[in-house]
């Protein structure tokens, strides 16, 4: 089994979006994928139940067929930064909890195992505990989203610095367009390219569904 934690350089860069497309593609390349969102803060009614949209995202992008409690066991209504939900609503985050529902999506033998976090690399997830903790408890190699917006050369680079003094792998990263027109993107790419201390995996597009060139060379280079 190849298994990541797609972290991003925010909240809302693009890690569901990349982890879904990774997933569906590793299903069309005829392996078993499952995606795992352990905490999620922010809940609407879809489908006449109340759920989390990168949950509900992620298990239709999955090729396993699961309950939206193993895809997201812990999930707070309001959105928001999840310890604090947790505090509000008297029900902290357990990382055994989290690793528990990693374990058990393990146990279904999947090809691809992707775990996204919320928010960016060093999200609290109690007053003392963050979930690059849990992480790192689990000892999963890193793939990390850039939001290919102004801002992101310096998000990337202490993300990508951080994930490393932590002692783990950085796998590689990926551009993700936010829009059509950022202003000198193809600089900010290059800079990032030769700046980053982890290869670039792949590079999605604003919108257009990314090539299947593009999303076969990505699989290659994590199953
Ligand atoms: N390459 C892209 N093309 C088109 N839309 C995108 C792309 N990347 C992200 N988006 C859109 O941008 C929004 C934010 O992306 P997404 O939900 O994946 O962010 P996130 O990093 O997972 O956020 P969170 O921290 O809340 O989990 C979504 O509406 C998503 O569909
Ligand atoms: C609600 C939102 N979409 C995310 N899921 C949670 C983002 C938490 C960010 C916390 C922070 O780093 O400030
Ligand atoms: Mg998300």
């Amino acid at each position: 089994m190849s298994a990541y934690f797609v972290t991003g350089t925010d909240t809302e860069v693009g890690k569901t979006y990349v982890t879904c497309q990774l997933l569906r593609a590793a299903t069309e390349a005829g392996l078993i994928s499952v995606g795992y969102k352990p905490v999620a803060a922010g809940c609407e009614t879809i489908s006449g139940q109340r759920a989390n949209e990168d949950a509900v995202a992620i298990q239709q992008a999955s090729s396993l067929s699961l309950g939206l409690d193993q895809i997201n066991p812990i999930t707070f209504d309001a959105p928001v930064a999840p310890h604090i939900a947790a505090a509000q609503t008297a029900s902290p985050i357990g990382e055994q909890h989290i690793k528990d529902g990693y374990h058990a999506l393990g146990a279904h033998s999947p090809d691809l195992l992707l775990m996204e976090g919320a928010g960016g690399w060093r999200l609290p997830i109690s007053d003392t505990r963050y979930m690059s903790d849990v992480v790192r408890s689990l000892q999963l190699p890193v793939i990390l989203v850039v939001g290919m917006r102004l801002g992101c050369l310096n998000h990337a680079l202490l993300s990508a610095e951080a994930i490393i003094n932590d002692g783990l792998h950085l796998h590689g990263w990926v551009a993700n367009g936010l829009s059509e027109t950022m202003p000198v993107y193809a600089e900010n790419l290059l800079y990032l390219k030769s700046a980053m201390p982890a290869p670039l995996l792949a590079e999605i597009p604003f919108r257009h569904t990314p090539a299947r060139t593009t999303m076969a060379s990505f699989l290659e280079q994590v199953v």
